[in-house]
């Protein structure tokens, strides 16, 4: 399990967290909604050690790795698929599944990555940023899975694309968790995020505003949280 406890975190004077209490339980999906600003994206970058808390305490399965530098959060399983994907553009798929993995098994990863997504394997030589959006996606996601991590970040994996991609997207994240993989999605779709997920946590300037199963967040309660944020 991953948790983090009475996480606070600043831009510079700016305190962008509150107090955040978080648990990601392996093979489960755990969404993360809130309105622009709340602060979903800074708690990935707390998550994956690229913004040290100021406050409170991280871990993973009971051990503190508050502070860990981002390599060492890799080491202990855990993976992030930015906003914006990360993927290197001007590399070919084969190169962008190669970078990331591990020495001798290469074969491998392109192999499991193209099970993942057959269409990436009609791709393997294509410059990567020449792509469609669906496809960089799937090539995204792909690095992930390759590395077989065990907890997995996404950060707006659905933004900007087609209805029937995104659902091929959150296909893939459900078998991801049901082979075991644990998943902490950022989604503005927030429909599709309450049908993946296993638990909800409403974010609010900072703060989780609502925490509970998807069924005990009714329409009333996810507008409030969503118009009442002052935007
Ligand atoms: N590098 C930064 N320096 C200073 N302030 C920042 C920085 N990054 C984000 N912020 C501020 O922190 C707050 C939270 O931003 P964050 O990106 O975490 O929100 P979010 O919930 O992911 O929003 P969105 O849904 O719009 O992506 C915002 O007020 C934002 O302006």
């Amino acid at each position: 399990m991953l948790e983090l406890s009475g996480v606070d975190a600043h831009y510079g004077a700016t305190q962008v967290l509150r107090g955040i209490d978080i648990q990601v339980p392996v093979s489960s999906v755990v969404a993360l909604l809130g309105p622009n600003g709340a602060g979903k994206t800074t708690l990935l970058r707390v998550a994956s050690g690229l913004l040290k808390p100021t406050r409170g305490r991280m871990s993973i399965d009971g051990v503190d790795v508050t502070g860990a530098a981002p390599h060492q959060l890799v080491d202990k399983g855990l993976c992030l698929v930015p906003e914006g994907r990360g993927i290197f553009g001007s590399l070919t798929v084969r190169e962008n599944l190669v970078l990331c993995s591990r020495r001798g098994g290469e074969k491998e990863a392109i192999e499991r990555a193209v099970d993942a997504f057959p269409r990436l394997g009609e791709r393997l030589d294509q410059v990567s940023r020449t792509m469609s959006g669906g496809e960089q996606q799937m090539l995204a996601l792909s690095r992930a899975y390759i590395q077989r991590p065990r907890f997995v970040l996404l950060d707006e994996v659905s933004m900007g694309l087609a209805p029937k991609i995104v659902d091929e997207i959150f296909e893939f994240l459900a078998r991801l968790a049901q082979e075991g993989t644990a998943l902490l999605l950022v989604e503005q779709y927030v429909t599709r995020a309450l049908a993946a997920a296993d638990y909800v946590y409403l974010l609010n300037r900072g703060q989780v505003g609502f925490a509970g199963e998807p069924s005990q967040l009714d329409a009333d309660a996810l507008a409030e949280h969503y118009v009442g944020a002052g935007q």
